[in-house]
C-alpha cells in the first residue's frame, strides 16, 4: 500500500475512533454477553447501535437486515451475527454502481453547502482530481454572495489549473452559470462544477435561486449529465443531519460529500445520513490538500470502523 493510502486510512480510523468505541465494544459485549439470540439480544443491539450515531433508520435497516439473515442462514450463536452486522453495515453504504459517471460524462455538478462546511475546498479537491484524469474543468464562481467565495475558488481554480468563470459581488448568481454554460460548451469541457451559495435560513429564496438554475442548465445544456452535491460537515454530527434534510427539501440531491472526516469523532453520522435521506455518501474529506478528497469506499470504511485503536484491523473485521 502506497504510504499516501496508509495515511489516509490511519487517519479515518482515528476519526472514527469515538464511533468505534461506542459500537463496538458495546456490540461485542453484547455478542460475548448473550448465549443465544433473542428478542433481549436485539434489543441490545439496537441501543449500542443508536446510541453509536448511526441515527434510527440505519439502525433498523440494518436490524431488520441482520434478523432475515439470522433466519435464513439457521444462525444460532450471537457472535455469528458479528461478521453478518458488518457486512450489513457495509450493504447499507454501497454509492451504487453510477455514483461516479458523472466523472466521465459531459456532465454539470451542481455544490450546495452552508458556509464554513468546506465547500470551495471540496470543489477545488474535485477539480484537481478530474485535471488528474486529463478531464477538462470549468468552474463557476455562482456563490456571488460572498465575495471572498469568489476570490478563494480563484486559488482552487490555479491550483488546479481550471478554468474559472465568476461575477460581481451580488450579481445574479444564475447568470453566472448561465456564462459558465456557454464558456464550457465553447471550450468542449469535460466537467462544469459550480460553487452555489446555501443560505437555509432563507428556504424560499434558495430553492428558487437553485430552480433557476437548474432552469438554465436544462434549457442550455440539455445533453450535460446532471450532479447535485451536499457539502456537509461531518464534525457536526446532528447539525450536518439536519442540513442534509433541509437541502434534500429544496433540491434533487444526487450526493453527499462529507468534509473533515479526518479530525472527527461523529464519522458514524455517515451511516446515519445514508439510510435516512436514501443518498449515499459519495466522497469524504480527510485534510486540507488538494489530494485530500476521497471517493467513499464502504469496504474501507466499515475496516475503518471495526478497526482496534493503533491502526490494525480487529482480529474479527
Ligand atoms: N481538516 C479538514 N479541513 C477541511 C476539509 N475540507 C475543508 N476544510 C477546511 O475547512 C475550512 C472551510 O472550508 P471552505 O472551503 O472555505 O468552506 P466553504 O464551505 O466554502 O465556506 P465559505 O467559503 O466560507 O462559504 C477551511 O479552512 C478548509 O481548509 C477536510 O476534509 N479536512
Amino acid at each position: 500500500m502506497a504510504e499516501e493510502k496508509v495515511g489516509f486510512f490511519k487517519r479515518l480510523v482515528q476519526g472514527l475512533g469515538k464511533t468505534r468505541d461506542n459500537i463496538v465494544s458495546g456490540m461485542d459485549s453484547i455478542f460475548n454477553g448473550f448465549s443465544h439470540i433473542d428478542d433481549d439480544f436485539y434489543e441490545e443491539l439496537e441501543e449500542v447501535l443508536i446510541m453509536g450515531d448511526l441515527g434510527v433508520q440505519a439502525t433498523y435497516d440494518i436490524l431488520d437486515d441482520l434478523k432475515g439473515k439470522v433466519k435464513a442462514e439457521h444462525i444460532k450463536e450471537p457472535m455469528q451475527c458479528r461478521e453478518l452486522l458488518i457486512e450489513s453495515i457495509k450493504e447499507q453504504m454501497d454509492v451504487g454502481e453510477t455514483a461516479y459517471e458523472f466523472e466521465e460524462k459531459t456532465s454539470v455538478v451542481l455544490v450546495i453547502g452552508v458556509n464554513g462546511v468546506g465547500k470551495t475546498t471540496t470543489i477545488g479537491k474535485l477539480a484537481g482530481k478530474l485535471k488528474a484524469q486529463n478531464k477538462k474543468v470549468v468552474l463557476a464562481a455562482a456563490d456571488t454572495f460572498r465575495a471572498a467565495a469568489g476570490e478563494q475558488l480563484k486559488e482552487w481554480a490555479n491550483r488546479a489549473q481550471a478554468d474559472l468563470i465568476g461575477g460581481q459581488e451580488g450579481s445574479d448568481p444564475a447568470s453566472v452559470v448561465y456564462d459558465a454554460v456557454a464558456s464550457a460548451k465553447a471550450r468542449h469541457a469535460d466537467v462544469l462544477l459550480c460553487d452555489t451559495a446555501g443560505r437555509l435560513h432563507n428556504k424560499k429564496n434558495l430553492m428558487e435561486e437553485l430552480k433557476k438554475m437548474n432552469r438554465i442548465i436544462d434549457r442550455e445544456f440539455p445533453e450535460a449529465y446532471r450532479e447535485t452535491l451536499v457539502v456537509l460537515d461531518a464534525t457536526t454530527g446532528q447539525n450536518a443531519m439536519q442540513q442534509a434534510k433541509e437541502f434534500n427539501e429544496v433540491a434533487d440531491i444526487t450526493g453527499i460529500v462529507l468534509t473533515k472526516m479526518d479530525g472527527t469523532a461523529k464519522g458514524g453520522i455517515a451511516v446515519a445520513i445514508h439510510a435516512e435521506l436514501g443518498i449515499p455518501v459519495k466522497y469524504i474529506g480527510v485534510g486540507e490538500s488538494i489530494d485530500d478528497l476521497q471517493k467513499f469506499d464502504a469496504d474501507t470504511f466499515v475496516r475503518a470502523l471495526f478497526t482496534t485503536g493503533d491502526g490494525e484491523e480487529g482480529e474479527n473485521s
